[in-house]
């Protein structure tokens, strides 16, 4: 566990990731400080959201020890309730976020990504790219230190791309940390690079 009156950080330590008995990465180590990012590349199947999943501690390291704060993960799903409307699918999940006024960061961060208008529609009429947006708006609703965004770019038009560049940017100004795991293109000043 995160120590809550130290600075979040993101560490591997030494850390193995291992997926259906195959050694994807061995002896990863680095340290993501406030303001922090790194950007996660390689192949198909290399194993990037393996990394991500570890980060999250969703998977545990078959070797190595992680050192994660409070996170929100923004992967291929956008695991939101297709019967509810997006503000009452994002507000599920921002009730369940240790942090306090759900109700008032889910409409903050449907501002932030645009979605603002759509608040009162049925997830499951949502268009794609309109749904991974919802995808990014549960991750800035959730004002976590830590953003694990998976191919957060995947089904987004150049505006969204945009939008999203300068939601990470504004992030990391207030101290937090992005990790991204992508194969395309996604401006990310001073990132660490992590090829796998
Ligand atoms: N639940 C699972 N059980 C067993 N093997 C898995 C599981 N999930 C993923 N794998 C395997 O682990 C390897 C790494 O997968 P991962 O999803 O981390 O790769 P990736 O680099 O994110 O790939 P992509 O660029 O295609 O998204 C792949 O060979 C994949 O088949």
């Amino acid at each position: 566990m995160a120590d809550p009156d130290q600075p979040p950080r993101l560490a591997f330590h030494g850390v193995t990731g291992v997926r259906g008995g195959r050694r994807l990465f061995a002896g990863l180590s680095f340290t993501l400080a406030p303001g922090d990012a790194a950007l996660v590349t390689g192949a198909n199947g290399v194993g990037k959201s393996t990394l991500l999943r570890i980060a999250a501690g969703l998977l545990a390291p078959a070797e190595g020890r992680v050192e994660t704060p409070r996170c929100a993960l923004m992967a291929e799903a956008a695991a939101l309730d297709s019967g509810q409307t997006l503000e009452d699918a994002l507000r599920f999940w921002a009730a369940l976020d240790a942090a306090p006024e759900p109700a008032r960061r889910v409409t903050d961060a449907m501002t932030a990504t645009g979605l603002a208008a759509l608040a009162h529609v049925p997830v499951r009429l949502l268009s794609t790219g309109q749904r991974r947006r919802a995808a990014l708006a549960r991750v800035v609703a959730s004002e976590a230190p830590l953003w694990l965004l998976d191919e957060p770019v995947n089904g987004l038009d150049a505006a969204s791309v945009t939008t999203l560049e300068t939601l990470v940017a504004d992030h990391r100004a207030r101290g937090g940390i992005a990790l991204v795991a992508t194969h395309t293109d996604i401006a990310l000043p001073g990132a660490l690079g992590i090829a796998l």
